[in-house]
């Protein structure tokens, strides 16, 4: 969107008012399928139609102790040179903390509204027109006034696991910014919508299996992350799978992870080694043998042993059965959606899903595992997906696939055969109806960037002084004619180069 024709009055400094009136989600829906026990405030932010931010931003930060910003321009060092980071530097570079306020940022568009609160994008007030992405951002607002204590929870649980965060399948946390009572989370902006969005645009709302390896292998590594963080998810489900720029996914919404104690281990586990060369013949007295060689193979495993709830929150059709039944649940209640999640991409719907919500619920409780319908002539790896949803869809999470070595023994399946895990960021994402690659744009050089703009200026300049001289010579001049012209002209320049 053009930032000069945004709709949204945003003072320039000291008295920020970002006031919005149109609040049409152009590429989202906010969909109904999460679940938690909590119950809405009445001043729920969903329930408003419009949201107003009004406030004097100067004066809080130098009154009280309510507006603060933190977690910016603090990058990690393998991350300094990211150039989200170097955007923000810049952009703050003159300030007297040297921190990102709201004053640096201008809201461009409405993305969307959640339980907790709403989305925007926005980009920082300073120009980077040689790299316009990278002071690209998402902006979630919340609304504290407007939530319940537990909601408000979720959303210091949101803030807490984003600050934490740092792998290319998740958002990273540019700054919090708390003012008055709202907490402002600047994390990166994905253009590319969600899986569920893209998967309402397939044929029968299913991706082709390739493609569905794709995403549930990049899924499987930011989860087992998460993880190894201690950090049981508890939210998986295609609308929460977001569609960065360079289309590969990042997971987002953490309000209802919960944090557990890891201890990460190194185990050593003996497999038998495979292909012609790997038997031998042994010579005893009792005669000859062909022995089988195995070889002792060391597994990181991270995973939450300990992690342990017993609040039951998450959406219907991916809740796993401990999570129904309330008894406590681990990290497998993630495994558990995670094969959800991959029969929904291949199957355009969810396995237990019935008429209501309840009636959902029934299914999942009473599931002994998941049937499927064997079409003749099926796509080539559809036997290795059947058998890994069979693997992770196990009523008893102490038998389901994931839940004792964790996402380790999820790769080793077959179905997942191939796939070389170090390299997947690198892979070059499927292209599927509405997630195409987009022509890459020409580079262009810091130089010639450069002096483009010094063209621009020499020929705004130029356009000013000839208006001023037509104004005060020819008072009876045709000022549309005028406008016509000399677009027409800068419209012409502006092509040659
Ligand atoms: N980083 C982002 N880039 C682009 N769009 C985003 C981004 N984060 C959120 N959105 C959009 O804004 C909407 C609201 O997001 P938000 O995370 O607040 O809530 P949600 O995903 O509906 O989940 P919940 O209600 O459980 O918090 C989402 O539907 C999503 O489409």
């Amino acid at each position: 969107m053009d930032e000069e024709t945004t709709p949204f009055p945003i003072s320039d400094y000291a008295d920020l008012d970002l006031s919005f009136t149109s609040f049409t989600s152009s590429s989202t829906t906010v969909t109904d399928r999460t679940f938690t026990t909590s119950c809405s405030s009445p001043r729920s932010s969903l329930a408003r139609s419009s949201l107003t931010l009004s406030f004097n931003e100067s004066r809080l930060s130098t009154t009280s102790s309510t507006a603060t910003s933190t977690a910016t321009n603090t990058p990690l060092n393998h991350r300094k040179w990211d150039p989200h980071w170097s955007a923000i530097k810049a952009a703050t570079a003159l300030s007297s903390d040297r921190t990102l306020h709201l004053s640096h940022l201008k809201l461009l568009r409405h993305l969307g509204t959640g339980n907790l609160g709403r989305v925007f994008l926005c980009r920082l007030r300073d120009d980077h027109r040689d790299n316009p992405d990278a002071a690209t951002f998402a902006l979630k607002v919340v609304d504290k006034d407007s939530l319940t204590p537990k909601k408000l929870g979720h959303v210091s649980t949101e803030a807490e696991i984003l600050s934490m965060l740092d792998h290319p399948f998740l958002p990273t946390l540019y700054a919090r910014i708390d003012v008055s009572h709202y907490t402002c989370l600047l994390i990166d902006y994905c253009p590319n919508g969600d899986l569920h969005n893209l998967l309402l645009l397939q044929p029968l709302n299913r991706l082709p299996l390739p493609a569905v390896r794709f995403f549930a292998a990049e899924v499987l590594v930011a989860l087992e992350y998460l993880h190894a963080l201690g950090v049981v998810y508890r939210d998986l489900k295609p609308e929460n799978i977001l569609l960065r720029g360079d289309r590969h996914v990042m997971l987002s919404d953490f309000d209802l992870c919960f944090k557990a104690d890891v201890s990460p281990a190194v185990q050593h586990r003996r497999v038998e080694k495979t292909g012609p060369t790997r038997r031998k013949n042994t010579h005893s007295c009792f005669g000859s043998r062909r022995e089988h060689e195995e070889e002792m193979v060391a597994e990181f495993v991270a995973e939450p042993t300990t992690a342990y709830s017993k609040s039951c929150v998450g959406t219907h059709e991916y809740l796993a059965p401990e999570l129904i039944s309330g008894n406590g649940h681990g990290n497998g209640v993630d495994w558990w959606a995670f094969g959800v999640f991959i029969y929904e991409l291949l199957h355009g719907t969810t396995p237990f899903k019935g008429g209501s919500k309840e009636s959902t619920l029934r299914n999942i409780a009473a599931s002994s595992g998941v049937r499927f319908h064997v079409a003749e002539g099926e796509e080539e790896g559809m036997k290795e997906a059947r058998d890994l949803i069979e693997r992770l869809l196990v009523r008893d999470p102490r038998r389901r696939l994931g839940c004792s070595k964790g996402a380790t023994e999820i790769k080793q399946h077959p179905f997942f055969g191939g796939i070389n895990w170090a390299l997947i960021r690198t892979y070059r994402p499927p292209e599927v109806n509405g997630l195409r690659r987009r022509p890459s744009k020409p580079h262009v050089s810091p130089v010639a960037a450069a002096l483009h703009k010094r063209k621009k200026c020499w020929w705004k300049g130029l356009c000013h002084f000839v208006k001023t001289r037509c104004n005060k010579h020819n008072n009876h001049s045709n000022s549309n004619y005028y406008k016509y012209y000399v677009s027409s002209k800068m419209v012409r320049k502006s092509s040659q180069i």
